[in-house]
């Protein structure tokens, strides 16, 4: 068994996995882990240092190799497009990695709606053709809440495509209106056969979508991830 962790900005998501493909959701908070069972540890970090020293300090898994993945130019047939690959968020090269495991020779769209979103082309050859990081659904909110004397929000989240009629309500339709306009634009500057859709606000977010060939895939970044298993 293997142990694989997408250490995000917002939260740690882990998974127990026995091959490619294949999980069980493991809870880092909550969770018992049988450290006997793990073989390894593979996992991803957008977030910093700090967060996977307190990751490796909460698991007694130190016989066992932790393998960190990272953004490279070139894996199992994908072509990153940065000139300086490493710079790429892991997490969206992870996301491609995972639309190209689960759509081999499809042309994708590959959207992750976490911390912040993050829109990436993917061509049916493996070539990234490029992206957008724009703030996500909550990051909006808080910012405008943060830098304004008069906006306040809501712990209840309640955004819809619809005129806001008071501060809260303006707000958040406000954010999501800006994330649904974003991908339609992306969408309308380059469509695929595919929009892959991820992340912590994937929920919220696929009702408005239904316009597009769209999938949603959780474990997303798992996907890619477990591609590593003994590679
Ligand atoms: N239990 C939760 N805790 C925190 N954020 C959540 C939760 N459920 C949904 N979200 C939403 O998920 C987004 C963060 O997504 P996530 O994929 O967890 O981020 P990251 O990968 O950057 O850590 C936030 O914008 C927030 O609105
Ligand atoms: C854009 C991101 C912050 C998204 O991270 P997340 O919202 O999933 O926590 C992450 O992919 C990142 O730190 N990227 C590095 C810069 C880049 O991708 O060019
Ligand atoms: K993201």
């Amino acid at each position: 068994m293997y142990l694989l962790l997408d250490i995000g900005n917002t939260r740690t998501k882990a998974m127990l996995a026995a091959q490619a493909g294949q999980f069980i959701p493991f809870d880092v908070e909550k969770d018992e882990l049988d450290s006997a069972a793990v073989q390894a540890v593979y996992y991803a970090a957008v977030a910093g240092q700090d967060k996977v020293q307190a990751l490796k300090k909460q698991f007694t898994l130190a016989e066992q190799p932790w393998r960190q993945i990272e953004s490279e130019a070139y894996r199992f047939g994908i072509r990153n497009c940065y000139s300086q690959p490493h710079l790429l968020g892991v997490d969206r090269w992870l996301a491609m990695l995972g639309s190209n495991w689960l759509y081999p020779n499809t042309d994708c769209v590959v959207i992750d709606a976490g911390t912040a979103v993050t829109i990436d082309w993917l061509g049916a050859d493996g070539q990234h053709q490029g992206g957008w990081i724009l703030p996500g659904l909550k990051l909006q909110q808080q910012s405008v809440v943060q830098k304004t004397a008069k906006v306040f929000n809501a712990d209840t989240h309640q955004a819809r495509l619809a005129h806001g009629n008071d501060t809260v309500s303006c707000l958040q339709n406000g954010c999501l209106a800006s994330v649904l306009g974003a991908i339609a634009q992306g969408w309308q500057l380059k469509p695929m056969s595919k929009m892959v859709l991820t992340g912590g606000d994937a929920g919220l977010l696929q009702g408005y979508l239904k316009a597009y060939p769209l999938d949603v895939q959780p474990h997303l970044l798992f996907n890619g991830l477990s591609r590593f298993i003994e590679s």
